[in-house]
């Protein structure tokens, strides 16, 4: 567990129409740390991140970046605090073209001041996005709206990235470009929480886990030991 951390979450529980999908989640993400949380379907990966980016209100407990309570902020605060969601399905402006989609992204605050050399480094990640650059969001392929998505995060100058589950949906070459993306991200500093289905290639990218079941937390560790541990080996690697 890292001294100086980032992202702290106590006791979180989010309910729907008064049923609980989070049972007092605790989690901590140090600076420059990539975690994963991993669970099967159903056990509240989305409802965590969704709640952490304040689309999603809490019933019970904390959430700290840098020590400011953010809990019960909207979600642009919580973007202009630095924490950025690539979301499930993506969620693009399809009507829009990629260039306005990315520009959404940096029309924070926080991002502004360098709009430009931003853009370009996200046209140098994704060489495809300045190729089509014009082209409208809603005709690009499936991992290009993938490409987007990250790109918009990007583009928020973020100090944490959230994927709710970026390999959803992709080929299994582009599954691992994704994954090298997320990687070479965490490389330049940027803070990733990974929320996935793919165990085996999440455990593999990160250095700590969390396994989440019917809304708790019940297994933590480093990314190691949960890749040794038969009751993960049997429930998410199928060995
Ligand atoms: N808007 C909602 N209204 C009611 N129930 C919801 C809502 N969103 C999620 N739930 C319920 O909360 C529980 C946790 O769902 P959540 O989407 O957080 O799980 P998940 O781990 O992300 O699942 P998946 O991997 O299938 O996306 C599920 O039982 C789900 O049906």
């Amino acid at each position: 567990m890292p001294d100086d951390a980032l992202l702290e979450i106590d006791d979180l529980c989010v309910a729907y129409d008064g049923s609980n999908a989070l049972n007092g989640v605790s989690l901590r993400i140090g600076k420059g740390e990539l975690i994963c949380v991993v669970g099967a379907n159903g056990a509240g990966k989305t409802s965590l991140i969704r709640s952490i980016s304040g689309i999603v209100p809490s019933s019970r407990g904390s959430v700290r970046i840098n020590g400011v309570e953010i809990s019960r902020r909207p979600p642009w605060d919580i973007c202009e605090m630095g924490i950025a969601q690539v979301a499930e399905g993506r969620q693009i402006f399809s009507a829009l073209s990629v260039e306005d989609n990315l520009l959404i992204g940096g029309s924070l605050k926080r991002a502004r001041h360098d709009l430009a050399n931003t853009l370009d480094s996200v046209y140098q990640l994704f060489g495809r996005l300045r190729e089509r650059r014009d082209q409208l969001a809603g005709t690009l392929s499936g991992g290009e709206q993938q490409m987007l998505a990250i790109g918009r995060a990007i583009m928020s100058k973020p100090e944490i990235v959230m994927f709710d589950e970026p390999s959803i949906g992709l080929s299994p070459a582009l599954t691992d470009v994704m994954f090298g993306v997320v990687k070479s991200l965490n490389e330049q500093g940027i803070t990733v929480l990974l929320v996935e289905q793919n165990v085996a290639k999440s455990l593999a990218l990160s250095s700590r886990g969390y396994v989440l079941e019917n809304g708790s937390v019940v297994l933590h560790g480093s990314s190691r030991d949960l890749v040794e541990n038969p009751d993960v080996q049997r429930a998410y690697l199928g060995l």
